[in-house]
């Protein structure tokens, strides 16, 4: 799903309103309606007290359209504006007009704290007050609102996006920002909601469709995709009936140290089940009879250490390379870990220990071949780019190394973020179990089996990205947060593929066709 920036919506709704000759009153009427659609459905009508605060921007139009559809239908509606600023957009004026002639009950002026009406628990808040039009922080009283949202614990729901949130920046103070429970956004959603600075402001969001013009939709570029089943079922290489192992590719996996060749099982056993055909492992000797008993798929060669590496050397010809799980950083593995890089030109994926070598001899960084793939997390990314000051500030740190080294960046998190040149892939899967040790080394391994079987190196780090997140979300069901580990992502590995394919649940019958049966 593309995630369009401020401007880009800006333009789809111009376009939109010329191509399919409506006003812009229009647009508005269709996307409060949608929201009012949203919120019918789930109440049918039910009496609890809904506050609709509304800002004198478009996204207190969008309010005021909702209050007056729920004023129509009975419910049991209080709305206010919040009178912030003097500019009051066009159609929020047309659409304040309109409510007044709706209902006796005209929308409350609030301009200062003494105007701030009681907010019960279990009454509900739309927050309509600023949308992607937020130029500056709000002001004081404006601020004191929304604490007194928060503190209201009432069920909140944002329009567009929770209000005091920018598109594009991350706000200074976060009391200056609406708490939402949900936020409906229009058309899709906003790359504030995936970001560890940002996503704390609604805790679900939705996309609701309004209309925007198809052509624009699908012709325009975005710098943001949100990755999901939808991106990545077209994308999926299925197994040929006349194949062996030979078509799926080779995989190397390179790493491990004393105490620390669970990591390289864990990949061991994460690219076998990503569909790699062969897999070799490189570890120090003391991992051989550890590796060839769990992982017996596994081939091992063994470096002439027992406990660290210290001379990667192999024969045979690897189709993908992982690097640097559980390896260590001991001055004889940065030497062969160089060495390594300077000969190789085979796809190569970089993480851990790997990453945190390159992060000491950043001159080894240009030995780095176009398209390699670095999984760092956050630690890693900051030992990597240096300090960032907030998530905006790291994505554009990570663009600039990633067009300077031609690499790409897999930004590990609760929402990994893949970047590549000026391209950023938000993933959809995952969840807080994924927080254990080792998960990440599962990562590494899925991405080096993918690229094995002929999965570009972008597309192998979006689709491994997806599948382990997914393998998670459904290895969650059975073992909870608590106990998920790096093993059973590997266990649930066929899961995820088999859920690419699986049919959406049945929906139960509508009412009347119950009654026809
Ligand atoms: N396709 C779509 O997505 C559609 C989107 N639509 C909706 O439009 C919304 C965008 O509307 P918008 O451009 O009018 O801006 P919005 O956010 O309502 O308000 C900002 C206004 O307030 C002002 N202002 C700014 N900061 C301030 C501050 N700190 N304190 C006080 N005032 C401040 C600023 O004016 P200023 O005072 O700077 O002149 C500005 O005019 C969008 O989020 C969605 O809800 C739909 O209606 C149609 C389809
Ligand atoms: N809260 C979370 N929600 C979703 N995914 C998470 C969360 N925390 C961690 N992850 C995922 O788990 C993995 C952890 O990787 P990493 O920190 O490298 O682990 P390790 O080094 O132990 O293998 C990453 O893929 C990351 O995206
Ligand atoms: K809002």
């Amino acid at each position: 799903m593309k995630i369009f920036s401020k401007e880009q919506i800006y333009k789809g709704d111009k376009l939109t309103a010329k191509k399919q000759n409506i006003t812009s009153t229009e647009l508005m009427e269709r996307a409060g309606t949608q929201i009012f659609n949203w919120i019918h459905q789930r109440m049918q009508g039910a009496q609890v007290p809904i506050h609709v605060f509304c800002g004198i921007g478009n996204n207190g139009g969008d309010g005021l359209v909702l209050a007056r559809q729920l004023i129509n239908y009975g419910y049991n509606v209080h709305t206010y504006v919040v009178n912030c600023s003097d500019k009051r957009t066009q159609d929020f004026l047309v659409n304040y007009e309109r409510i007044k002639q709706t209902t006796k009950k005209w929308p409350i002026m609030l301009n200062c704290k003494a105007d701030f009406p009681p907010i019960g628990p279990d009454d509900i808040i739309v927050d309509a007050v600023f949308g992607i039009g937020l130029n500056r922080p709000p002001n004081e009283w404006v601020k004191s609102l929304f604490q007194h949202f928060r503190a209201s614990n009432a069920f909140t729901l944002a329009i567009d996006l929770p209000s005091g949130l920018y598109a594009d920046k991350v706000p200074e103070d976060e009391d200056g920002v609406v708490w939402a429970n949900y936020t409906l956004s229009f058309q899709s959603p906003k790359l504030v909601f995936f970001l560890p600075d940002t996503s704390k402001y609604t805790r679900q969001w939705e996309a609701l469709d309004i209309g925007i013009d198809l052509e624009f939709l699908q012709q325009t570029d975005t710098e943001v995709e949100l990755i999901g089943k939808n991106e990545m079922l077209p994308i999926y290489k299925p197994r040929e009936k006349f194949s062996n192992k030979g078509t799926y590719g080779h995989g190397l996996l390179i790493g491990g140290s004393y105490g620390k060749i669970g990591a390289m099982i864990l990949s061991g056993r994460a690219t076998l089940a990503s569909g790699a055909g062969l897999v070799t492992t490189f570890i120090p000797k003391c991992g051989y009879i550890p590796m060839q008993s769990v992982v017996p798929e596994a081939m091992v060669i063994t470096d002439v250490d027992d406990e660290k590496l210290t001379a990667i050397k192999f024969e045979i010809a690897p189709t993908a390379i992982g690097i640097g799980m559980g390896m260590g950083q001991d001055e004889k593995t940065q030497t062969t870990f160089q060495k390594f890089l300077k000969s190789n030109s085979v796809p190569l994926v970089i993480d851990a220990d790997g990453i945190n070598l390159l992060s000491k001899h950043k001159d080894d960084l240009k030995l780095l071949k176009p398209q390699t793939v670095l999984t760092p997390h956050p630690k890693e990314l900051e030992r990597l780019l240096g300090k960032w000051k907030n998530d905006f500030d790291k994505l554009k740190k990570a663009k600039a190394f990633s067009k300077k080294y031609k690499c790409i960046i897999v930004i590990k998190g609760a929402h990994t973020i893949t970047v590549f040149e000026d391209k950023l892939y938000v993933n959809s899967t995952g969840n807080p179990g994924l927080a254990t040790g080792g998960t990440g080394d599962v990562l590494t391994g899925i991405i080096t089996g993918l690229i094995c079987q002929g999965y570009e190196p972008l597309t192998a780090s979006l689709f491994g990205v997806y599948l382990h997140g997914k393998s998670a979300d459904i290895a969650v069901e059975d073992y909870g947060y608590q106990s998920l580990t790096a093993s059973h992502v590997v266990d649930y590995v066929a899961q995820a593929f088999l859920d690419l394919f699986a049919m959406p649940p049945a929906q139960p019958p509508a009412e009347n066709e119950e009654e026809n049966l």
